[in-house]
């Protein structure tokens, strides 16, 4: 596991005030990639208003989404969470929320049709604010600077005052939270997104894809289902399928640490900022300080394994955040890169289902086929993206478990990030729209090429879904 980066303490996550103090971590761990400000008492003042905030989520709302992931667990369900790598405050727009969850709905109506059991959808939407790094600094031209560590954290822009970490932006993360779940609520409570609506924005995106050709199978298959329901004399909002929770990456302990607040209802402790939280990769150590923090939070939680995981560090990692093998509680998000899939999966699976745990396993395609471009872009290529998918199937498959679910960086704009799909995008094109504040991520297209594409092998895997559900 790769901790470079800053290494501070806990700090002040425990310090942070009456709500945040039952499930704060220990300032005695080590916590890796956690920012210095300059001002510790401007951090003082901050994590104080976050801990007299009003909550973002409520437990109720975690405890349903951890329903609907041990769902998940027991090969019930299938998860597809997905949005920016980084948000940005900059961002946050009526229509950037409505495209990413459109595309969501979309990729979720076609594999829903797939599989056949339901889709539950997570955005990493109102509160991906702040990013792990591989590096502490970045240089560019000879001028070396701390590296970007998303909004929350410090500024994007190259200069020696953006890159102080300000504690402020914490304030700004919350609030720029807020407007998005805001949005998430209305839209999907507007009954805007019903699955008839959805399955015609499919038939949008297929009527101009060059690969229609290949989805209209798919497409044509959902056409006779609606038909079906609507002569049952269903009615169009009877189908309405747009559930959606919010999660992030839980990085900086002095903001997760203040937002957490004690529920009377369960006498346990949540994680306010989102109703799923995960630990990443970089930040996942069994001894460290955002294990100690998620063990106390009674939120959904998940947690990035690279490919140098192995079976045991997998079983502590269950020992410390899943002891009573709650399922729906622990999702294994694994990341291993298109050419490690098929070695490195299988003795993760097969020794933490021998150990009797429950998890959710989703497959991250994203984060270890990440390649440089020759223009110096960082890309991604859908072609592996998918491979990558289509290896975490095979396994589970061949096991005999539940391949749980995608989690995959995108967007619902037009940008040119990564490459290939169906339009084909090549270097040149990364010119054309990179937008990313940090990974490049899958554009609409993109998104729904994935989807239709995986819909393939779901297909193909149903009946084993349907024994493992029976
Ligand atoms: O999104 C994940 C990480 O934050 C990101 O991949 C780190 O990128 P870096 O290797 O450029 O620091
Ligand atoms: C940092 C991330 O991934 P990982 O921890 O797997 O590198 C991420 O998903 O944003």
């Amino acid at each position: 596991m790769n901790t470079a980066g800053t290494a501070g303490t806990a700090g002040t996550a425990g310090t942070a005030g009456t709500a945040g103090t039952a499930a704060t971590a220990d300032s005695a761990l080590p916590a890796g990639q956690q920012p210095v400000y300059p001002d510790p008492a401007a951090l003082r003042r901050v994590t104080e208003e976050l801990s007299g905030a009003p909550p973002l989520v409520l437990p109720g709302e975690c405890d349903r989404l951890k329903d609907r992931l041990a769902a998940v667990a027991r090969g019930e369900a299938l998860l597809l969470q997905g949005g920016d790598c980084a948000e940005t405050f900059d961002g946050v727009s009526e229509h950037a929320v409505h495209s990413k969850l459109t595309t969501l709905m979309q990729m979720s109506a076609v594999l829903t049709y797939a599989v056949a059991i339901p889709v539950v959808k997570v955005g990493r939407l109102a509160g991906q604010y702040a990013k792990p790094r591989s590096l502490p600094t970045e240089t560019r031209e000879g001028v070396t600077l701390p590296v970007y560590r998303g909004d929350a954290v410090n500024g994007p822009a190259f200069t020696p005052q953006a890159r102080i970490p300000d504690p402020e932006r914490l304030l700004r993360a919350y609030r720029a939270s807020s407007h998005t779940l805001n949005l998430v609520r209305a839209f999907t409570a507007s009954g805007r997104a019903g699955l008839g609506q959805v399955h015609e924005w499919n038939r949008d995106f297929i009527a101009g894809s060059p690969l229609r050709a290949r989805y209209e199978t798919i497409a044509a298959g959902i056409d006779r289902a609606l038909h079906f329901m609507r002569a049952t004399g269903a009615r169009p909002r009877d189908f309405d399928d747009s559930e959606f929770f919010v999660s992030h990456e839980g990085l900086l302990l002095d903001y997760e640490g203040p937002l957490t607040r004690h529920d009377d209802r369960t006498g346990r402790s949540y994680a306010a900022s989102g109703h799923m939280l995960w630990i990443g990769e970089r930040t996942r150590d069994a001894d460290g300080a955002h294990v100690a923090y998620f063990s106390r939070i009674a939120n959904p939680i998940g947690v990035k394994l690279g490919p140098a995981t192995t079976a045991d560090a997998a079983l502590r990692l269950i020992d410390r955040l899943d002891p009573d093998r709650e399922p729906g509680r622990l999702t294994f998000v694994v990341r291993l890169g298109v050419d490690r899939v098929r070695e490195v999966l299988p003795p993760l699976v097969e020794k933490v289902t021998a150990s009797g745990a429950r998890v959710v396993w989703a497959c991250d395609p994203m984060h270890g086929n990440t390649l440089v471009a020759p223009s110096g872009h960082k890309t991604r290529r859908f072609d592996d993206i998918l491979g990558e998918v289509r290896g975490f199937f095979e396994v589970h498959r061949a096991l005999g478990t539940h391949a749980g679910g995608l989690h995959v960086e995108l967007t619902g704009d037009d940008v040119t990030e990564c490459l290939g799909g169906g339009h084909d995008l090549g270097f040149p094109d990364l010119f054309h729209r990179y937008e990313s504040a940090c990974d490049p991520r899958l554009n609409r297209g993109q998104s729904l090429d994935l989807a239709f594409r995986v819909a393939g092998f779901l297909e193909d895997a149903r009946p084993a879904l349907d024994g493992l559900a029976g």
